[in-house]
């Protein structure tokens, strides 16, 4: 999918919203354990519930590792329901990959051959021979960490060496690797005040900004700060839009949040001229 294309997309639903599809065995509606696979069956069922109003999904591969290998196949089915059923939605594998470049390419197959993703998340600790082999993927995307939502972030990557910040210097320097056609970074929405200066460095690359919600990082803001000419951002929820309710109308309670989320994405979309 090439950015116009996910513009285009994210002005016909008016939205930027990625739900986050963070299945945790424990907290799916209990009468789903029933079914012969509960975390597809819940992920079919949110999907069913709000194709219409997110332009993209992001399953975490850990809550379908963490089952080992029925979790695998769970994500499999609910990779292929998007495809086959919502071939236009943008499909995030939340993996936070990266490795020597044999390894990384044999991570690539798996989720770009194997799998039908559209992107995967990736960690630039081991620099530009652990990224690349993900972006020789025609029509795929590299989403990497750039400044991340959790408290963590502060450890390393607000270090500073000749007045540039770590997480800056890898924005700069990963940004040659790739292009603005398959190269995304993950600005988390809890450091929104720092999306700005970032826009400055990369005014023209997509953003996967998670912690919308559960997080509490705020839309208004992200949106102010990064939102450019294509939108630029995909911002993702993932518990406080999948856990709206434990009960039966589960899919239902989520689609409400999703709407809630979507409408204040259409209002600042149109504010920003876009649609
Ligand atoms: O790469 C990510 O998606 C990610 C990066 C980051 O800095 N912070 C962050 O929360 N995430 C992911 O985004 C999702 C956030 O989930 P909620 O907090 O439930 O909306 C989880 O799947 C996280 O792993």
């Amino acid at each position: 999918m090439t950015s116009q294309e996910l513009f285009e997309n994210i002005k016909k639903k008016k939205s930027f919203l990625c739900v986050g599809l963070d299945t945790d065995i424990n907290k799916i509606p209990r009468h789903l354990l029933d079914t012969t696979d509960p975390i597809f069956a819940f992920n079919k069922q949110i999907i069913d519930a709000t194709h219409d109003v997110t332009v993209a999904y992001k399953p975490n591969l850990a809550f379908y590792e963490s089952l080992g290998v029925n979790g695998w196949n769970s994500l499999e089915k609910t990779v292929n329901y998007i495809k086959y059923n919502h071939p236009d939605i943008f499909i995030i594998a939340d993996a936070k990959r990266g490795d020597i470049g044999n390894t990384s390419a044999m991570y690539a197959k798996a989720f770009f051959d194997h799998m039908e993703f559209d992107s995967v998340t990736v960690a630039p600790y081991m620099g530009e021979d652990s990224v690349k082999p993900f972006l020789t993927h025609v029509d795929k995307w590299v989403i990497l960490l750039a400044l991340t939502s959790n408290k963590g972030a502060f450890d390393f990557q607000f270090m500073e060496e000749n007045n540039e910040k770590l997480y800056e210097k890898v924005i700069k320097t990963s940004a040659t690797w790739g292009t603005e056609e398959n190269l995304m970074y993950v600005v988390g929405a809890t450091k929104a005040e720092m999306l700005a200066d970032i826009r400055q460095i990369i005014p023209n690359h997509f953003l996967l900004v998670p912690g919308v919600g559960a997080q509490g990082g705020s839309l208004e803001e992200v949106a102010k700060n990064g939102m450019n000419s294509k939108c630029g951002l995909l911002v993702n929820s993932s518990r406080g839009i999948i856990y709206a309710s434990d009960a039966e109308d589960f899919a239902d309670k989520a689609r409400e949040n999703a709407i809630v989320v979507q409408q204040d994405m259409a209002k600042l979309l149109k504010e920003h001229g876009l649609i």
